[in-house]
């Protein structure tokens, strides 16, 4: 029963438990044993300073860099070394520096669709035509050679390719610092767009270093220092 008092918390979409990685050369920790959950409609911003391992932090939990010990969780559902492939495809990591393919718009955002783990989905202009509606770009965008686009431009494309592929969880690893404020806002209204998309069922977590755009996007706020992941519900247990 749900009483005045009581907390009514939405299922976990990712549950890391004691998540930790280590250098592989010297054994040093350069990611602390974490735990964190990330819920539906949940905007996460983390901070820390340079070097304090946010990529680390998030490339592991993007099982781009293997954890030397500890679960993931998602859906409920524990995360097997053979569910790898399937998973990154859930939960997709967008770096700083967009890498694309030497073709046209519309070919970097049809490859994905030739990959194995993408076999049972298919290429939707017309999505990819309403994402492109969100953010003022024509469809002729579409057929713009990707070699010659902006930094901005690569960006969204990026961004594009793995958005149409219905992600849970975007990890964002400061993807508008090499962008001017309005490209920056840009990607931002992508994102948010496609939060809306999908109704409220995604989550974000964004690395930044702006505190004006921070404010924009998130709406829990985690911090990473010497390694130590500190999120808002263990701030509380920490001294
Ligand atoms: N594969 C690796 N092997 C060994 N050390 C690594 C590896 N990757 C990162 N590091 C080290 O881990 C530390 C944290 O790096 P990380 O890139 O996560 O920092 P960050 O907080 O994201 O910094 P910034 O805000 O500058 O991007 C750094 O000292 C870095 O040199």
């Amino acid at each position: 029963m749900v009483t005045e008092n009581s907390e009514v918390k939405a299922p976990a979409l990712l549950q890391a438990s004691n998540l930790s990685r280590k250098d592989p050369l010297n054994g040093h920790f350069l990611l602390h044993p974490a735990d964190c959950h990330i819920r539906r409609g949940d905007r996460i911003v983390l901070s820390g300073a340079s070097g304090s391992g946010k990529s680390v932090f998030v490339r592991t939990l993007a099982l781009l860099d293997q954890p030397d010990a500890g679960e993931l969780i998602l859906y409920g559902k524990p995360v097997q070394p053979a569910d790898a492939c399937r998973y990154r495809a859930q939960v997709a990591y967008i770096r700083q520096s967009p890498v694309l393919m030497q073709t046209s718009v519309e070919g970097n955002l049809t490859f994905p669709f030739c990959l194995a783990v993408n076999k049972n989905k298919k290429y939707d202009r017309q999505k990819i035509e309403r994402f492109l509606q969100a953010i003022d770009r024509p469809n002729t965008f579409l057929d713009k050679d990707g070699s010659t686009l902006s930094g901005g431009e690569k960006q969204l494309v990026c961004l594009l390719r793995v958005l149409q592929l219905d992600p849970c969880l975007l990890l964002l690893d400061e993807p508008t610092s090499a962008l001017d404020e309005s490209t920056a806002q840009l990607v931002e209204k992508l994102i948010e767009h496609w939060m809306q998309v999908n109704k409220q069922q995604t989550a974000t977590l964004w690395i930044s270093h702006d505190e004006q755009q921070k404010a924009r996007v998130g709406n829990r706020v985690w911090q990473m220092k010497s390694g130590q992941l500190t999120t808002d519900e263990t701030a509380g247990r920490q001294k």
